[in-house]
């Protein structure tokens, strides 16, 4: 839904748009480019967590246990973010341009006599990108996608960390309801800093299909905001921040889960 809203002028508001979808594509709809998305988070997050603890670890030469008793400052916690953000943003790329690229299909599931849609699978849209745009046609975005994830990383770990303590007594580890919560919430604080360039990325990814060619990054910010207000660098921010609180919360949860199991 936050796809289409933020890269199709067709649509009202939310519930428009789901109307619209069950109507034209029935319940299959609102599942379309899902598969490709669901394969990448496990590599996607690995890449993030990953990154961001080792960075932690040099910076602050402490272990996840010794953390507790000499916590890390609020800027090495950011810094580390943004250093995972910057990463993850360039695995996350082509399976992003994919995912928005399958979720703007409006076209219901191929039926005999009408035409098919243009990408058949996520497959096909990844070999078509490639056939039609080159390897680099994969990576479309992907600078408006790095711009998003750097800073806001940042401030997602720096959120999380801050909720955390303020919640916790020194040197105790986080309770389990503590880590949902402030995982929850770091999860809609960086969705609410990331919306106006998620918008922009999207937009850039759909260049030269359904949406109109751009120049670059500021000729699309400069037109989008032109032709449509201000009002649109916040498109799909309520979906954004309503999906952000369960997938963040439970995000955390694993991760302090297997830090801990890990010893
Ligand atoms: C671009 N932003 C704000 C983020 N990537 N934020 C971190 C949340 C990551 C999580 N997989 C999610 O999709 O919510």
């Amino acid at each position: 839904m936050q796809v289409r809203l933020q890269t199709q002028n067709t649509y009202r508001g939310i519930v428009d748009c789901m109307v619209k979808t069950y109507r034209h594509e029935s319940l299959l709809g609102f599942f379309k480019g899902m598969s490709f998305p669901i394969a990448s988070i496990a590599v996607v997050n690995s890449v993030l967590f990953g990154v961001y603890s080792n960075t932690l670890l040099v910076l602050t030469a402490t272990s996840h246990q010794e953390r507790r008793a000499q916590p890390p400052s609020y800027t090495h916690v950011f810094i580390a973010g943004c250093t995972g953000g910057f990463l993850q943003a360039y695995c996350l790329a082509p399976f992003d341009l994919i995912k928005v690229r399958l979720q703007n299909q409006t076209e219901p599931r191929a039926q005999p006599g009408s035409p098919p849609p243009q990408y058949r699978g996520p497959v096909h849209c990844a070999a078509s990108i490639f056939q039609e745009e080159g390897p680099r046609g994969l990576f479309r975005g992907a600078w408006a996608l790095t711009l998003r994830d750097t800073p806001t990383l940042g401030i997602y770990f720096a959120t999380y960390e801050w909720l955390c303590r303020q919640s916790t007594p020194d040197g105790q580890n986080p309770s389990s309801a503590t880590v949902l919560v402030a995982g929850g919430f770091a999860g809609i604080t960086s969705w609410v800093t990331a919306t106006p360039l998620d918008v922009i990325k999207s937009r850039m990814q759909m260049a030269g299909l359904k949406q109109r060619e751009y120049q670059g990054m500021l000729d699309c910010m400069v037109s989008s905001a032109r032709q449509e207000g201000l009002g649109v660098f916040f498109r799909g921010l309520t979906i954004n921040s309503a999906r952000a609180f369960p997938v963040n919360a439970v995000t955390f949860l694993s991760y302090e889960y297997l830090l801990h199991s890990w010893g």
